[in-house]
């Protein structure tokens, strides 16, 4: 049994004027501590599959099962989101958005705290608990927002383009830590990216999805020597340019269809 099944999917949305059948017939599962990323066109469904697997709201058909418990039944999965924006609340400490999560499911304080400040000091930012997201970097506050995600021990992690939004350097850094951190915690995680090197560099699976409607299209195997190496090192990787290739090819062929 995989972690995560997604199970004939479909999904439209409908509105008083249209009906637009946003995900046809998805199919896919993935592995405990699994990375894998969903890259394609725009409109081609990528979003909408994240939130149906974060159980925001049920398919028009279909299900998705984590450890075999459907995850629009059981709003008790603690499933983690991450976004582009941080969502940082702007008059609390970084120590209070860190333990928001925990507050809610009505945590010891002092554990809480213990928690937080072990957190940031694994995302790189120790003694910041008591500043304000406006005292940071955005490249700081992501790793705040990311500090925030783990703190209530997710079962999985979502994250939707949550590097592009950054300079650069601020995001070939985060990206590394990221992926350190979920293979030290042995997270399964899902990115959403636009960006195929970053979803080669960080994963171990690749779904492409074609759009009108979204359909997977393909799944990549990225090879075992890139695995092991961080996503900064994958890219000067030889194996790196050439799967980068594959999968553009198969891009630009879905956008010229
Ligand atoms: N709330 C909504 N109401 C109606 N249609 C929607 C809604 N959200 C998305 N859609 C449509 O569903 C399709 C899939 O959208 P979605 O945002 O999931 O794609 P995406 O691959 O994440 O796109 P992008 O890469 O541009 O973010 C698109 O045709 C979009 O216009």
């Amino acid at each position: 049994m995989s972690f995560l099944t997604v199970s004939n999917v479909h999904h439209t949305y409908f509105s008083s004027e249209a009906a637009t059948e946003a995900l046809q017939d998805i199919n896919l599962s993935i592995e405990k501590s699994e990375f894998v990323s969903f890259v394609g066109p725009s409109g081609c469904g990528k979003t909408t599959l994240l939130s149906i697997i974060a159980g925001l709201f049920q398919p028009t058909a279909g299900k998705v099962l984590i450890e075999d418990q459907d995850v629009f039944a059981n709003a008790d999965l603690s499933i983690g989101y991450m976004l582009q924006q941080d969502y940082l609340f702007p008059w609390k400490t970084i120590e209070e958005n860190v333990t928001l999560g925990l507050k809610l499911l009505n945590k010891n304080k002092e554990e809480s705290k213990g928690i937080a400040s072990t957190l940031l000091e694994d995302v790189g930012l120790p003694s910041i608990e008591k500043k304000y997201p406006r005292e940071l970097s955005g490249g700081m506050r992501q790793r705040v927002a990311l500090a925030r995600t783990l703190a209530v021990d997710p079962k999985i992690l979502l994250l939707d383009e949550p590097f592009s939004a950054l300079d650069y350097q601020s995001k070939l850094k985060l990206e590394d830590l990221v992926h350190k951190l979920m293979k030290e915690y042995g997270k399964t995680a899902v990115l959403v990216t636009h960006d195929i090197g970053e979803a080669i560099a960080m994963s171990d699976r690749i779904f492409l999805f074609s759009p009108s409607p979204g359909r997977l299209y393909q799944t990549f195997e990225v090879p075992a020597d890139l695995k092991n190496l961080t996503p900064f090192e994958a890219r000067s990787h030889s194996s790196y340019s050439e799967l980068f290739q594959t999968i553009w090819k198969e891009l630009e062929s879905l956008e010229h269809q």
